[in-house]
């Protein structure tokens, strides 16, 4: 269980998180949407024990958790399966065990065999980002902490690495916090949508959700959220002036 009671953190420009409540239950996704610059990836380092609260309390009770960021963050000079296969090496895995860990994963996640060997920079953004979420998923985490992790891709990409994230997050029963604009993405993978207020930031509508596929069901329910006033505010453009 990931829980945050009464959290608030702030930095010189005062208050970003104020009053947060939140918790994560094993096996569940939660999506968390919230006004731009809210404190939404703030929440997330807190989660990821990068940050710590001024006041309140941060438990994380997972045994490992992992990260993936909005965008890949993989070393140039090594290999798909050499990105893949990071968390691994750094845990002291041997060579051979850690490759066929990755390389399983990297193909669950859409990988060509041909691909494995490439650097990423030969490799396209949807495959970086399957590179990027199977690094996280090879050291086995129990919960799994992701920053908009598909905003970068094209929408038909995106709902196809949704739908295997999902499947292999719900075949290892790992918890996910995820952070998201795109209410389609929120309704695909969430057990419960988590909305902030914008900054600083605190819950303020905790929705159960059932993760769902087909197009018309999806948009069907993330017309219905928007209607919701506290969803509409917390997905509307950033207030230019
Ligand atoms: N290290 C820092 N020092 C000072 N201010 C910061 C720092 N990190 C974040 N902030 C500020 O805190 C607020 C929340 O930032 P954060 O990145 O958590 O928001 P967010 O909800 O994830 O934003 P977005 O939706 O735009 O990704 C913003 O106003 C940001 O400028």
């Amino acid at each position: 269980m990931l829980s945050l009671k009464g959290v608030r953190l702030s930095f010189g420009d005062g208050p970003v998180l104020d009053g947060i409540d939140l918790a994560v239950a094993k096996g569940t996704l939660v999506g968390l949407i919230g006004p731009s610059g809210c404190g939404k990836t703030t929440l997330l380092g807190l989660a990821a024990g990068t940050a710590r609260p001024e006041a309140g309390e941060v438990r994380n009770g997972f045994a490992r958790t992992a990260m993936v960021f909005q965008e890949p963050r993989l070393l140039p000079w090594a290999s798909a399966l050499d990105n893949a296969a990071f968390g691994l090496k750094a845990a002291g895995m041997a060579r051979g065990a850690r490759h066929a860990r990755a390389q399983a994963i990297l193909q669950r996640l859409g990988l060509a065999l041909r691909d494995l060997g490439k650097r990423p920079a030969a490799l396209s953004g949807g495959m970086r980002q399957r590179v990027a979420i199977a690094r996280a998923l090879a050291v086995e985490p129990d919960l799994l902490l992701m920053d908009e992790p598909f905003s970068a891709l094209d929408v038909g990409l995106r709902a196809e690495l949704q739908a295997l994230v999902r499947a292999e997050v719900e075949r290892a029963g790992i918890a996910v916090l995820f952070v998201t604009h795109d209410v389609t993405e929120a309704v695909r993978l969430s057990d419960r949508i988590v909305v902030l207020s914008p900054r600083p930031a605190r819950v303020v509508a905790d929705l159960p959700s059932t993760p769902l596929d087909a197009p018309s069901a999806v948009f069907a329910e993330a017309s219905r959220l928007l209607a919701l006033p506290q969803v509409a505010r917390a997905l509307a453009p950033p207030a230019r002036g």
